[in-house]
């Protein structure tokens, strides 16, 4: 698992920890971290060009300290100042160290190897400056692998908001603990490959927010024992197409047959296409009342106007509501429910039911998705670049999906996903495991269907089981 803590939670740790170690001691840790990912990242440090982007604050101080490193070690490294100041100390052990303050960023940057970014870090405020935003720009169209300190300069640790420019960093080297800008974007595209270094932060045990990774995964998925039958390993219904959208159906059922669950019942106007895909569905005509027990209700995908929202509301089993049947919920009547509810949300429908602009959703992700949670009393999934997953209970770290890819962005693509968490639902996972754990292996299907090509909504279905075995390899 990644944990991910809010800048005032670093804050409080780093103080108890300053307060027990000599002055510096904790930048010498920090800088010692970050010289050693650079050097890993250069191969040869030995004659290779570094540029140092120094800031005003202790993030250009780690930046100055791991340039001495390297200077040490016979790297040529220069220093771009762009605060109002510099860390002194820094400044003096690169000096020392041989390496010198350049007087024209423009004259270094395009012939670095290396671009280390120490403007800002977890005390930068909004985007960059017009001075700094332009050395990025170059370090940027430079050869040169840029390395961001501790975040990417120009974003915001606590929500993962780029209010301007930022720094485009191909990794990022980030010291405690991740910062939940890291895991969410848009921040998280400019932050690269992610490395952590351990400097003996003492954190609460429940971070903001925390991203699954195989393993954690794999923990969760559900496996049939030996005395399993198929009632025993849960049945999922799925109320889902019209006759406008029969594929949405076809879509959510193939999600949902890969999810878990022994049997699918579907329950809808669309029975003809979907026994046509899968024959194996157990398919109802009339209402979802009627169909039989069921463990957990998928509905919305493709539903159209099709009623059906308040009855499957009114079961007394995990509901997941998604696209369609976001459209008439009421806060009250989820609010009133004996068992969980899922909502499944993307950008566009999560501003509908918060009354908001797409906009405002997608520049605050995390923000949208704990007030959705919250208002409902019910997990919500936020579907998009970054998925994001809340519980209710604001206590409770909202989980960031770090699988994916932008070829997802398909359509069907999330009926699949809302018949898999279903049917993790129904094969007994907690709303937010089961929300998450969907996440998290269909943005891994995505990637292994796509390998960087265009892939249609069932390629996604298709991939799943592929997924689910890379994750309990
Ligand atoms: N916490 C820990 O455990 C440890 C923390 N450590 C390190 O300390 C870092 C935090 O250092 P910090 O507090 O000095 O703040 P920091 O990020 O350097 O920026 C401060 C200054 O930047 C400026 N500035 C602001 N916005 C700006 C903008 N948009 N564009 C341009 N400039 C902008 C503004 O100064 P101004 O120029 O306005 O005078 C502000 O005062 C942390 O990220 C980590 O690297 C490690 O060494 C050890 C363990
Ligand atoms: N830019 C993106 N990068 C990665 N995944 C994305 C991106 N945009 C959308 N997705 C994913 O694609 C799926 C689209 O779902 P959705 O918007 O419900 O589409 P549809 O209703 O057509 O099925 C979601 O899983 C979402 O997280
Ligand atoms: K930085």
């Amino acid at each position: 698992m990644r944990s991910a803590y809010r800048v005032e939670t670093v804050r409080a740790a780093e103080a108890e920890l300053m307060a027990r170690l000599p002055g510096g001691a904790l930048m010498q840790r920090a800088a010692a971290g970050l010289a050693a990912a650079c050097a890993g990242l250069l191969g040869r440090v030995s004659g290779a060009r570094v540029v140092l982007l120094v800031g005003s604050g202790d993030n250009g101080g780690d930046a100055l300290y791991a340039g001495a490193r390297l200077a040490r070690r016979g790297a040529g490294v220069s220093a771009v100042l762009l605060g109002s100041r510099a860390h002194q100390g820094g400044l003096a052990a690169l000096t020392t160290a041989g390496g010198r303050v350049a007087d024209d960023p423009f004259a270094v940057v395009p012939r670095a190897d290396l671009v280390l970014d120490g403007i800002t870090g977890i005390g930068g405020r909004g985007g960059l400056r017009p001075e700094a935003a332009a050395v990025a720009r170059a370090a940027r169209s430079s050869q040169a692998v840029v390395v961001a300190v501790d975040l990417p300069s120009g974003v915001d640790a606590d929500t993962g908001r780029v209010a301007g420019e930022a720094v485009r960093a191909d990794a990022t080297v980030t010291f405690g603990t991740y910062k939940p800008g890291l895991l969410i974007d848009p921040a998280r595209e400019y932050a690269g490959a992610l490395r952590l270094v351990d400097i003996g932060l003492a954190l609460p045990p429940v971070p903001d927010v925390e991203a699954l990774q195989h393993a954690d995964v794999a923990r969760l998925l559900p496996v049939p024992a030996a005395e399993s039958d198929k009632y025993r390993r849960g049945v999922v219904g799925v109320v889902a197409g019209s006759a406008r959208y029969p594929g949405a159906a076809v879509l959510a059922v193939a999600g949902a047959l890969r999810g878990g669950a022994g049997a699918v019942r579907y329950v809808g106007p669309a029975g003809e296409a979907v026994l046509a895909h899968y024959p194996e569905t157990l398919v109802h005509g009339g209402p979802p009342g009627k169909a039989g027990r069921v463990q957990a209700w998928v509905i919305g995908p493709g539903l159209g106007d099709t009623p059906g929202v308040e009855e499957v509301l009114d079961s007394d089993v995990p509901v997941l509501v998604d696209a369609d049947g976001l459209r008439p919920l009421d806060p009250a009547a989820v609010r009133a429910r004996s068992a969980p509810t899922v909502l499944t949300p993307h950008a566009g429908e999560a501003a509908a039911l918060l009354g908001v602009a797409r906009e405002e959703v997608e520049a605050a992700r995390l923000d949208a998705v704990r007030e959705l949670a919250g208002r409902y009393g019910a997990t919500v999934l936020l579907k998009g670049s970054t998925t994001l997953v809340a519980a209710p209970d604001a206590d409770v770290p909202v989980r960031a999906n770090p699988t994916g890819t932008p070829w997802l962005a398909t359509a069907g693509s999330g009926d699949v996903l809302s018949g898999l968490a279903g049917s993790l639902l129904a094969a007994g996972l907690r709303p937010r495991d089961a929300a998450s754990v969907a996440a998290y292996l269909h943005g891994l299907a995505a990637r292994r269907a796509s390998r960087s090509a265009p892939i249609a909504a069932h390629d996604v279905a298709s991939a799943l089981p592929g997924a689910w075995r890379d994750v309990t390899g």
